[in-house]
């Protein structure tokens, strides 16, 4: 299975270029997709799944040509958007009964088969006679998967689901979509690295509406081997090194003083320390490379 997205722009009354000629391709697997808030991935979350329509561009997932046969993209899509709105105070079990009905599966036990199913593959069993209203927000994002389950979909959209979870609840959530993601396609996305680091196979960078990058996150890390330095700094000399070196990012130390990461093809002098590189280096080297080149 394959979804394939071809020049796909998409500019908002106001003038806002949220999607600016976005291509790319994405097979089966978890596929992050990464960004600051406003990069555009909301747009493109909700162009896939049929919501909005873009300027110019074509979809397609195989045979299927989503912006122009809307019905045959929904019969397979599972949508859980940035927020779900209010819920009744229903229980889980019966308000995913309710979906399979709107959904038009008829037959009762087809429906509880499904209802069942959903609630396992969510870990939402135990507490299935519950009120949705009162879960927590793990528990409501979980939800959210169960009730998208329900017609079997191929293609599947979350859209920063981990945003405001507790550790402990983002753990969770993110071992269901582990689960579900080794036979869908699983579009996901996030501003949390961590994210994707834990979970996906596949992933792009996007910022200003383009696609930065498309790579596995193993590739992403690799090709900034020997390009990473670190030193510990007084906190008031940050501006000073930011002015001198290519530095992507800081933490405190616990002492107060601060942990630097510059990114150069060689050593930048010898007070600085070679470091292997991770996935967050990767996010912020794409976007400053982005910014220069539209700086440029
Ligand atoms: N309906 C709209 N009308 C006008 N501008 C919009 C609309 N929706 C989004 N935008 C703008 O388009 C850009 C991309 O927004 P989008 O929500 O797609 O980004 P995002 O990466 O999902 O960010 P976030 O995480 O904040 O939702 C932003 O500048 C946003 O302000």
């Amino acid at each position: 299975m394959k979804l394939s997205l071809s020049n796909i722009s998409k500019t908002y009354k106001n003038g806002v270029k949220a999607l600016d000629d976005v291509s790319i391709e994405i097979e089966s697997g978890m596929f992050g997709l990464l960004g600051p808030n406003g990069a555009g991935k909301s747009t493109l979350m909700r162009t896939i799944a049929t919501l909005q329509a873009p300027d110019t561009g074509t979809a397609y997932l195989d045979d299927i040509d989503i912006l122009n046969d809307k019905n045959s993209l929904r019969e397979v899509l599972g949508y859980l958007p940035q927020s779900f709105g209010v819920y009744p105070k229903m229980s889980a079990e019966d308000l995913l009964h309710y979906f399979a009905r709107l959904k038009g599966i008829a037959d009762k036990n087809q429906r509880t088969q499904m209802v069942n199913t959903a609630l396992e593959v969510t870990n939402l069993l135990e507490v299935r006679r519950k009120s949705v209203a009162g879960y927590s927000g793990g528990m409501k994002q979980r939800f959210g998967i169960a009730q998208l389950l329900l017609n079997d979909p191929k293609l599947i959209i979350v859209d920063e689901p981990t945003a405001g979870l507790d550790p402990s609840e983002r753990h969770r959530f993110l071992n269901v979509l582990r689960e579900i993601g080794t036979n869908h396609i699983v579009i996901f996305s996030t501003h949390i690295v961590d994210d994707v680091k834990e979970l996906c196979t596949d992933m792009s960078i996007m910022n200003g509406g383009r696609i930065l990058s498309h790579h596995t996150p193993e590739q992403a890390v690799s090709a900034l081997e020997g390009q990473m330095w670190t030193k510990n700094i007084e906190r008031d000399a940050l501006e000073e090194h930011e002015a001198k070196f290519n530095v992507i990012s800081s933490s405190f130390n616990q002492d107060n003083t601060l942990n630097i990461r510059v990114h150069d093809n060689q050593k930048p002098d010898d007070s600085f320390e070679a470091k292997s590189p991770e996935l967050e280096d990767v996010y912020f080297v794409t976007l400053r490379e982005e910014k220069e080149v539209v700086a440029a």
